[in-house]
């Protein structure tokens, strides 16, 4: 399958920030791929080298086969980024004709609003737009030029239930035409209704790689709390924080920690198991293999 966006053994630093390092990733023509991480993963500065908006402190990166700092490479592409400053005063109709106008085979401004829940606002000013319809714009106006492969960081952060399916509408039926796309999520669920292929980046680094299957078992992690004087070294615990007499443990077998527990003998109260959110799983996933740069 023809690669689309390539990065090799790319390292990103913003002074002594290490924002990416070591990083090789390839998105293939087809593809829509979600890019799952925390706060402060690095995803927002890998779509930024992918759009040639940044360059790489070092190794390589790859848009179309050429860099994405060429402007003809460029053209292929459309992104949304974290935040969008749009002209308050401009109808919603005027800023995608001017947007489109950019291109040579521009979406409709009907066909593109459309495909995003927006076909009635036409007429309205930016101004007037509800943040949920100016997310929806924002995202929409990435599609106008028809490009190949789209980047979208956090396209439903603020969006209402209803606002964020009309958004995953359009997203959908790019893809089911052919397109090919990045999106970024602080969410599983998220990535889940969209994308078969999931990578998960966290602190600078890619964790996995897999599909949303693969990787909703590997951060299908449980957090185990309870009351103890002291634990022994148990099977399976990939992060242990203690407050006081408390301990805090994240597992991936709960009732294998338990049995082992209650087999040492060690006398303990206070039993919670819930699931670990997505930022524990991160942080233990993290925590296990120390970054490098
Ligand atoms: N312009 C910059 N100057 C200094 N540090 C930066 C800059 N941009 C990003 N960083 C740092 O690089 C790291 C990665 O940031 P990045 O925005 O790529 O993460 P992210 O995964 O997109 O986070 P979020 O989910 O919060 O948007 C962070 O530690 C961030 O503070």
């Amino acid at each position: 399958m023809t690669v689309l966006a390539r990065a090799i053994d790319v390292t990103r630093r913003y002074g002594d920030v290490l924002a990416l390092g070591h990083v090789l990733l390839d998105i293939r023509a087809g593809e829509l791929v979600g890019l799952l991480g925390p706060n402060g993963a690095g995803k927002s500065t890998l779509i930024n080298l992918f759009a040639g908006l940044r360059r790489p402190t070092s190794g390589t990166v790859e848009l179309f086969g050429g860099s994405p700092l060429d402007p003809v490479m460029r053209r292929g592409i459309g992104v949304t980024p974290q935040e969008t400053g749009l002209p308050e005063s401009l109808r919603v109709g005027e800023i995608t004709r001017f947007v489109s106008a950019h291109f040579p085979d521009p979406v409709g401004t009907t066909e593109l609003l459309a495909g995003f829940g927006l076909e009635d606002l036409a007429r309205r000013q930016v101004g007037g737009l509800s943040g949920g319809q100016r997310r929806r714009l924002a995202v929409a106006l990435a599609f106008a030029g028809r490009p190949k492969l789209v980047f979208l960081d956090e396209p439903t952060t603020g969006l209402d239930v209803e606002a964020r399916r009309a958004l995953w509408d359009g997203i959908r039926s790019f893809h089911a035409e052919g397109g090919t796309v990045l999106l970024t999520s602080h969410y599983l669920e998220e990535i889940e209704a969209l994308a078969e292929r999931v990578v998960v980046v966290g602190s600078g680094r890619l964790l996995a790689d897999d599909t949303v299957t693969a990787v909703r078992g590997l951060v299908g992690t449980r957090r185990v709390s309870l009351v103890a004087a002291h634990l022994p070294e148990l099977p399976g615990v990939l992060a242990a924080e203690r407050s006081g007499d408390r301990f805090e443990l994240v597992v991936n077998d709960p009732d294998r920690l338990v049995v082992e527990l209650v087999r040492s003998g060690t006398p303990f109260s206070g039993l919670e198991i819930r699931p670990a959110t997505l930022e524990e799983a991160f942080l233990a996933l993290t925590s296990k293999t120390p970054a490098h740069a």
